[in-house]
């Protein structure tokens, strides 16, 4: 399923028809995340997040995703624990999502494909001054990955949902405040699995802690709808493609070992 998918898509859409492979990458994302291949780690922590609503600025659609962007120049939402050993910083979240609910997250779990997947990128604020230095490093960046799947309606979600239109085309921006991120997390934040990975849209470099939670979050049929109806491309080009199947193809795990803080 999931390797017909990403045949489909690298046939299909002229944005992956780029060098998807990082010259020699040892630690590229996304992957599949094996149950039996795992390993429960007993030294993992649960990982504290600390979000600050106001620190929320505005929604960018970058021609890949949309992105609700934070600032990030004082420590007001921050990441810990877990996995990690320092600080990380929020800087933006977004989403992956596929055409139908068939598919559309970047990792799965024994093959396991979601409709979604919601990724809260943090960058290393004890080691690093700024994301674009601390995107280049090997303990640069911790992304927290959530599962979306189709059920209930997701209440915090909507308010992003109506937010959507208004950024339809690539750089479209819009302003976008008071949204704390904490409401898009499982309740059971304990269980998660972890792995050194990259990147999983350009510059796809290795600075990745990847933390995937266990748990998936609900969202309705009708707000992924609103994700399918974003594009691509900007307001001036003739053709408009929609912003549909964003996600990277599976890479090889080339040895790395996936730790569960669950056994
Ligand atoms: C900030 C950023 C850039 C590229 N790719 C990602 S992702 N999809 O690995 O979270 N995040
Ligand atoms: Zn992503």
């Amino acid at each position: 399923k999931a390797c017909e998918a990403a045949e489909y898509i690298k046939k299909m859409h002229p944005m992956w028809q780029e060098p998807l492979e990082m010259p020699g990458g040892e630690r590229q994302s996304p992957i599949d995340i094996s149950l039996r291949k795992s390993v429960f780690d007993p030294n993992l922590k649960p990982f504290v997040t600390q979000y600050d609503p106001r620190t929320c600025q505005q929604i960018w659609n970058n021609g890949y995703s949309f992105l609700v962007e934070y600032d990030d120049t004082t420590d007001k939402s921050t990441l810990r624990g877990g996995p990690l050993e320092d600080k990380f910083r929020l800087c933006q979240f977004h989403f992956h999502w596929g055409e139908n609910n068939t598919w559309g997250s970047e990792h799965t779990v024994d093959r396991h494909l979601y409709p979604a997947e919601l990724h809260l990128v943090h960058w290393n604020a004890d080691k690093y001054a700024l994301f674009e230095e601390a995107i280049m490093e090997e303990n640069g960046l911790a992304v927290i990955g959530v599962f979306l799947k189709v059920g209930k309606r997701h209440e915090g979600l909507q308010k992003l949902v109506d937010a959507l239109p208004a950024v339809r085309h690539k750089d479209s921006v819009v302003e976008f405040t008071k949204f704390d991120p904490s409401c898009l997390l499982p309740e059971s934040m304990n269980e998660y699995w972890t792995y050194a990975g990259s990147l999983t849209t350009p510059p796809l470099t290795e600075a990745v802690t990847w933390i995937i939670m266990k748990q998936a979050i609900e969202v309705s049929h009708e707000q992924l709808a609103v994700f399918r109806s974003l594009l691509f491309t900007s307001a001036e080009e003739e053709v408009q493609k929609s912003m549909v199947n964003n996600f990277r193809v599976q890479q090889p795990l080339k040895g790395r070992t996936v730790r569960s803080s669950f056994s």
